[in-house]
């Protein structure tokens, strides 16, 4: 299905946040296949910290190299089209960007203080939208590359305590979508993932005012460990495939939520033509429990409010 094979010794890739979690996991998995990798971040101590563990698992000192650059990629695009550049002269073209930069907050759309909102959508949505500016004309120019937006199952149905973060999520499908059309004429694939909970210093600071149904609700699809959604990750972009999963859940919302996404695997077309109902019926009752969940949990708050 796919015509490009990556030989990965020559693949130099440039993962955004990938000096901690998710993005951290990523770079040791591309790593450990023989990849060159650039990792982008904020905090330059947080980076070469990061740095020295990913060398770690370099297996051919002589071809791999492991490089970081600093950068914000959600305020200055001259900016970080001038680190991605610094990246390509350090390593070569890039033949693979993972956007794994993000962050999440939660509360309820009350509570939450406006500027929120934009921060999400500035980080999450056009922090993944100014790298990947940045590289697709070169990747068009030699007619290969991947793309990949990590998003989250937020990203896929709405969650309680989730309006701020969830929409930044979801603007990353429809951007992945779009470009996807766009670009395979050039050889280019776009890979869309959506983690879970995942353990990560990202959600160890998310947890802090987060509303309990939040909580509830999304351990509904359970906690995984930052290495097996980087080892998914990594196969499903390598293999070309659009959408991303993670887990038994992550696989039943991938193929109720497909939509009109590219159909990148004939099993997975196979799934949603047969499965789609099936799961439509399956998420009532997850629907019901979250109902319940929510109810609880007013209720729960009420007799707080009464009792002090
Ligand atoms: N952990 C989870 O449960 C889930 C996470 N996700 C998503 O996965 C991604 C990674 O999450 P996770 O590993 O938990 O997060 P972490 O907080 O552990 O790591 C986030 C990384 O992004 C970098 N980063 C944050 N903001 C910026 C910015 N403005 N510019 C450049 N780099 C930035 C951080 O470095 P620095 O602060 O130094 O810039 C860090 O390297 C996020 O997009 C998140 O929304 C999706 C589903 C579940
Ligand atoms: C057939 C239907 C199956 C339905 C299963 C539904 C279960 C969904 C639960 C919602 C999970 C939300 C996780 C958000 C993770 C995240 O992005 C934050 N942790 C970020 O830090």
């Amino acid at each position: 299905m796919l015509d490009i094979t990556i030989k990965c010794h020559t693949t130099d890739i440039v993962i955004t946040g990938g000096s901690s979690g998710i993005g951290k996991a990523l770079a040791i998995e591309f790593v450990k296949k023989g990849a060159s990798v650039t990792i982008a971040a904020r905090d330059q101590e947080k980076l070469k910290e990061a740095e020295t563990e990913i060398k770690a698992f370099i297996k051919d000192a002589e071809n791999q190299k492991v490089h970081w650059v600093a950068m914000d990629v959600s305020k200055d695009y001259m900016d970080v089209e001038r680190s991605i550049n610094k990246a390509e002269s350090q390593l070569g073209p890039i033949s693979i960007l993972v956007n794994c930069a993000g962050t999440s907050i939660s509360g309820t759309f009350e509570d939450l203080p406006v500027e929120k909102f934009q921060q999400m959508m500035q980080i999450n949505y056009l922090g993944s939208v100014y790298p990947t500016r940045a590289v697709v004309k070169s990747m068009k120019s030699r007619r290969q590359g991947r793309i990949v937006f990590v998003s989250s199952q937020a990203g896929q149905l709405g969650v309680y305590g989730y309006t701020a973060y969830s929409p930044s999520k979801y603007a990353l499908r429809g951007l992945a979508e779009s470009l996807q059309m766009e670009v395979k004429p050039y050889n280019i694939y776009v890979t869309v993932a959506f983690p879970p909970d995942t353990d990560t210093p990202g959600f160890t600071n998310e947890q802090i005012g987060k509303p309990k149904e939040t909580q509830l609700i999304s351990q509904s699809s359970g906690f995984f460990k930052a290495e097996s959604v980087a080892k998914s990750v990594m196969e499903d972009t390598l293999n070309g495939r659009f959408l991303c999963s993670v887990g038994l859940d992550g696989w039943m919302l991938r193929c109720l939520t497909c939509g009109m996404t590219p159909i990148t695997s004939a099993l997975d077309g196979i799934q949603q033509v047969f499965l789609m109902g099936v799961f439509r019926l399956v998420s009532a009752f997850y629907l019901v429990s979250f109902d319940r969940i929510v109810q609880q949990c007013h209720r729960e708050r009420k007799q707080k409010e009464k009792s002090s």
